[in-house]
């Protein structure tokens, strides 16, 4: 079940020779369940950094994440990356090349017995438009076509929150943009909380409903989205309505 995701007053740091870089100085952020965040920001400003320490990565030096009712870290507590029910997207994260498109998919749900895991399998290579690829290995696929798989296997054990991490910007710029728009869709569709983080604005505020701009270790600027309402969300029963109310703004920066 998506989860709604509250970062208080997070501080995050790596060790150095040169003793502790601060990194993020009291970052907060509350994203409702089912909705998309973007992180916007310079180089080096530490987006992937916040999306480490979430995905439990990182240790927290101050404050605490939560996801739902569930604590994920605090200086006092770290649970550890597998328990968070945490999905990661990231550009890096290549499909395993020995596997086919399905055994991808499936790779995190190899706990559920073989009919159910085949189901659902099915069910999420149908949601990212591959329904029939599912025999195909990794190098058969174009660039966008495996970051679809990636997309499914990150959904397939049903994250309660999912991460993408520059997950576009290996491909060309046709590509890029209507990946963009599909991957929106599917989200949406899933009613996936999700956190985006990208170098590239127009791709937030296609993505994304509220966009957070980072500066100086904190976010400085929370909006909303304005983009056009996807065909997806329009549908009746669509978990959030559309357009997001301006005064609806849930998020905070100090
Ligand atoms: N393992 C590490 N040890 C020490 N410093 C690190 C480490 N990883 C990242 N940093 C530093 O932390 C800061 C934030 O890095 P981070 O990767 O989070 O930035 P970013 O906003 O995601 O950058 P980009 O947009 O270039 O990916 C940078 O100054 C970086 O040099």
């Amino acid at each position: 079940m998506t989860a709604a995701l509250a970062l208080t007053d997070l501080h995050l740091a790596y060790d150095t020779p040169r003793g502790p870089h601060a990194v993020v100085r009291g970052l907060n952020l509350s994203l409702a369940a089912g909705r998309i965040a973007c992180l916007l920001g310079p180089s080096g400003c530490g987006k992937t950094t916040v999306l480490r320490a979430v995905a439990g990565f990182e240790p927290v030096r101050a404050g605490e994440i939560r996801l739902g009712d569930t604590l994920l870290s605090s200086p006092g507590t770290h649970l550890p990356p597998e328990a968070r029910r945490v999905g990661m997207m990231f550009q890096e994260y290549a499909l395993f090349p020995h596997l086919d498109a399905a055994q991808n998919v499936g790779f995190g749900l190899r706990r559920l017995p073989a009919q159910a895991q085949r189901a659902r399998v099915a069910e999420l290579l149908a949601l990212v438009g591959l329904a029939d690829a599912g025999g195909r290995y990794p190098h058969e696929l174009s660039g966008g076509q495996q970051q679809r798989i990636a997309l499914a296997r990150a959904l397939a054990p049903e994250p309660a929150l999912l991460l993408l991490d520059e997950p576009f910007s290996n491909l060309d710029g046709a590509t890029r943009e209507r990946l963009t728009v599909e991957v929106r869709d599917i989200l949406r569709s899933a009613g996936q909380t999700a956190i985006l983080v990208t170098h590239n604005e127009a791709e937030a505020h296609v993505m994304a409903d509220h966009v957070g701009t980072m500066h100086g270790g904190s976010i400085t600027h929370w909006r909303n989205a304005v983009a056009e309402p996807s065909e997806a969300h329009a549908q009746p029963g669509s978990p959030r309505p559309w357009p997001v109310p301006a005064q609806a703004l849930e998020g905070a920066s100090t």
